[in-house]
């Protein structure tokens, strides 16, 4: 009978090898496997801090694999000493309760092997951890090169280190308090686990998970405070009508909705017309009563009957995640230089058909949670330049290493008037 300890890291290893056949989520193969394998509280935790950092150090764990161990392996080997190492040399977790239960997850032909190298691994640890300085710095924070590459290109070495270095740090719960509930900010305030983000009306930083209450009544949306730029530059006021168009899962749409004061009209639109259930979950947990959803893709034009009727339209827009890697942790090694030439095509498309929807002088707003140029201000101006009747009039890039905040990018186009 396996005991419960081996079960975490058997899970941790199923979920990682679903997570390289297919493109699922890493948060939903956690609960798909926690729940397979009947995992208390305590241990879908250690199994997510496992997963995470297997992915977060992926780079550098088949480094110290190939250290350590010469010859060729299976995948499921190399994910079970990936899950091993990463336990004994980022985690630190003790080492006899990582060596046996490690090698109990494995199948019994490699056990052999998966316990010689797990030995190994503590004898020469003080060594492996000597040499971490030396390596190049997209091994020792396992990136891609070519993201590494791009980075240093864009804002230099120093900054790409303290980005990749970033993306390695588990992130802050922030959540942002909902407005439209009478006596939430009051709750959060006194909450002795929250704190009030520093400078930030309105937005907390929770120690531990929130209380689920605050989540069932909501009162709170969790959200970090660099998705509050292209709101502000929206600047939507009572009564307006406003399109959010690439909406779901709501985040947006229910700050848009905070500042009406849920007086005027959203329109919140998602290709996706799977995540609309729980878009319209969130507005109707959250107060918001001046909303509706509809399914729509961007990449075609609007329909006729939406044209000329928004005073404001936030573009949401797909993007590359650049920043919010830290969140997104296994989008680093799913993105391709490829893809972004490929999403600043599909962005650019949204934003076309999005024009003929504002009425006379109203404001767009576009934005992404990239910290790439060629999809924000890149794309800003290849789009001015285009469209000489539209002008930049305000923008906001919010860069982890500078702001310490996820990096976002929002920029507000009017016609006419000049930045
Ligand atoms: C960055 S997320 C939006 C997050 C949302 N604004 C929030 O604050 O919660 C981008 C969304 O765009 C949607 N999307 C992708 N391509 C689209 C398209 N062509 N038209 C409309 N929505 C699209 C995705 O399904 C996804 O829900």
């Amino acid at each position: 009978m396996p005991s419960q300890a081996s079960n975490v890291r058997r899970a941790a290893v199923s979920a990682l090898r679903a997570w390289a056949k297919g493109h699922t989520y890493m948060d939903s193969l956690i609960e798909r496997h926690a729940g397979r394998n009947s995992l208390s509280r305590q241990d879908r935790a250690l199994l997510q801090s496992i997963v995470y950092a297997v992915l977060r150090h992926r780079r550098l764990l088949d480094h110290w694999i190939g250290k350590l161990r010469r010859g060729k392996l299976d995948h499921e080997t190399r994910d079970v000493l990936r899950v091993g190492l990463c336990q004994l040399l980022i985690l630190r977790i003790a080492d006899h309760a990582v060596v046996n239960e490690t090698v109990n997850c494995a199948k019994t032909p490699v056990r052999g092997l998966i316990n010689a190298v797990l030995r190994q691994a503590i004898v020469r640890r003080k060594r492996l951890m000597d040499e971490m300085d030396d390596l190049p710095p997209a091994l020792q924070y396992s990136h891609p090169d070519w993201l590494y590459n791009r980075w240093r290109k864009a804002f230099g070495k120093q900054d790409a280190i303290a980005l990749m270095q970033w993306d390695n740090q588990p992130a802050a719960v922030l959540c942002r308090v909902n407005e439209l509930k009478e006596g939430a900010r009051e709750t959060v305030y006194s909450y002795e686990k929250s704190t009030p983000v520093d400078g930030l009306d309105g937005f907390y930083q929770v120690d531990g998970l929130p209380p689920g209450e605050w989540m069932k009544e909501g009162l709170i949306y969790i959200q970090d405070p660099a998705t509050r730029h292209c709101v502000e530059l929206l600047a939507p006021q009572p009564g307006e009508r406003v399109l959010d168009a690439c909406a779901a899962p709501g985040g947006k749409s229910t700050m848009i909705a905070v500042a009406m004061q849920n007086r005027g009209e959203i329109l919140c639109t998602d290709s996706n017309e799977k995540r609309l259930p729980r878009l319209e979950e969130n507005l109707a947990n959250l107060g918001v009563t001046i909303a509706k959803s509809q399914a729509h893709d961007w990449t075609t034009p609007a329909p006729a009957e939406w044209h000329g009727q928004f005073d404001a339209i936030l573009l949401d827009v797909p993007c590359s995640n650049t920043g919010v890697l830290r969140r997104r942790i296994d989008a680093r090694w799913r993105l391709r230089l490829e893809d972004i030439e490929e999403l600043t095509q599909i962005q650019e498309k949204i934003l076309t058909h999005a024009l003929p929807c504002l009425k006379p002088g109203g404001r767009i707003v576009y934005s992404t949670c990239s910290i790439d140029a060629e999809e924000n201000r890149g794309l800003m101006d290849a789009f001015v330049a285009k469209h000489p009747e539209w002008k930049l009039d305000a923008e906001h890039q919010a860069l982890p290493f500078r702001d310490d905040s996820d990096g976002a990018y929002a920029a507000r186009l009017v016609r006419g008037s000049s930045i």
